[in-house]
């Protein structure tokens, strides 16, 4: 079974402990994203000037991307108390009347996982959104009644992985919606020197390059396979980040030069020497690499397709030309993207074996981004 491992985007509760000590605290520290740290520093200027709590805001985006951190910022931005909740944590209306009656002026709610919260509960939302006002309802059946109860205006700060998961009116509610993306490996190096620096390990640009270039376009990850590298060059090295030690530690948790981990191989493993790159269907593949299906679709087919290794096709999944460079194998010519392969490696790419790092070999590719769709 698969473990959460080196490159997963999302965090435990001890993840999220340790990682409360890497987070930029002002929006001048927080890298990348610069459209949306232009918009939001607008829009939270604007409510400053004008003595109001500033419009609903609701972050997208995947995890690790930095969403939590944004919403901490935007209350220190705003010098305003945060309340962090999350959808599945509401399970009632009851859970979500409790938090916004107890809500100061001004307080920012940072709402994650917005998109999982109880029905009824969102429908309260609305409202209080809206009018500040929370109705709650005494009594069972016909003889129920709703009472009124105004609170204190605050700020919703939302947060969904699944923005297109939202009721219209619940997203026609935010005043701004941040659309935060994957990161480039330029940002993410800039990231890993900061965090480095503030683990008291600084590093060699070499070895913060190669870091990035494995991270999956996400700070959590750069955060996470930093951390094992600092452990590397404790435990085995001489204590200094550098190249040699970052390739020798990420090799040891099995990420390749790509980001790709043992699962990500497996599947294209199977895919190209089992299936001949496909069509495959998901339930076949996931039996084949003996893991759920749920698995190969939530955790690794999304890095898959973005990174452009893997097709979803109306009659299965696909392995790409990219995928079968990456594994340093040849597609057979009746291969559904046989003629695509053929393009590519006339491209200057050759799919017969040259390949951009296969078993976490090191190797480069700069024609290939991994933080984004190719
Ligand atoms: N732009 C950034 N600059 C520096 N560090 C960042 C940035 N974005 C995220 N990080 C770091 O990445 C880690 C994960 O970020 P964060 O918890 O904010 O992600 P998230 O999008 O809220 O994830 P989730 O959806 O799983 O809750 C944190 O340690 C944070 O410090």
């Amino acid at each position: 079974m698969y473990e959460r491992d080196a490159v997963s985007p999302e965090a435990d509760v001890e993840e999220h402990q340790i990682e409360g000590a890497l987070r930029p605290k002002n929006l001048d520290e927080f890298v990348g994203q610069h459209r949306v740290r232009e918009q939001l520093s607008l829009v939270l200027h604007s409510a400053q000037r004008r003595n109001r709590a500033p419009d609903h805001i609701l972050m997208s985006g995947g995890p690790g991307l930095g969403k939590t951190t944004l919403a901490m910022i935007i209350a220190a931005e705003l010098g305003a108390p945060l309340r962090i909740t999350s959808g599945p944590a509401i399970e009632r209306s009851g859970d979500l009347a409790a938090v916004l009656s107890t809500l100061q002026e001004g307080e920012v709610l940072f709402l994650d996982e917005i998109h999982r919260m109880a029905r009824p509960a969102e429908e309260m939302l609305y409202v209080a959104m809206e009018d500040f006002r929370v109705d709650v309802v005494v009594g069972k059946g016909p003889g129920a009644t709703a009472i009124p109860l105004d609170i204190a205006p605050f700020t919703l700060v939302g947060a969904t992985t699944r923005a297109g998961m939202l009721p219209a009116p619940l997203r026609d509610r935010f005043g701004f919606t941040a659309h935060m993306d994957f990161y480039e490996p330029a940002e993410l190096e800039q990231i890993l020197h900061r965090s480095a620096g503030l683990l008291g390990a600084p590093m060699e640009a070499e070895a913060a390059r190669e870091i990035a270039g494995r991270s999956r376009g996400t700070p959590r990850i750069a955060n996470r396979l930093l951390r094992r590298v600092r452990d590397y060059a404790e435990v085995r090295g001489d204590g200094r980040l550098t190249l040699g030690n970052a390739h020798a530690a990420l090799e040891l948790y099995e990420v390749d030069a790509l980001g790709l981990d043992r699962l990500d191989r497996a599947i294209l493993d199977v895919l190209m020497n089992r299936f001949r790159g496909g069509p495959v269907g998901l339930s076949t593949l996931a039996v084949s690499v003996g893991e759920e299906a749920e698995t190969v679709e939530t955790v690794a087919e999304p890095f898959l397709v973005r990174s452009g290794f893997l097709a979803r096709t109306p009659r299965g999944r696909v392995a790409t030309p990219m995928a079968w460079a990456h594994m340093g194998l040849t597609p057979p010519p009746d291969a559904a993207f046989g003629a695509a392969a053929d393009s590519a490696a006339n491209g200057g790419q050759s799919a017969s074996g040259q390949s951009a790092g296969g078993q976490g070999s090191g190797g480069q590719n700069t024609s290939v981004r991994n933080n984004g769709t190719p």
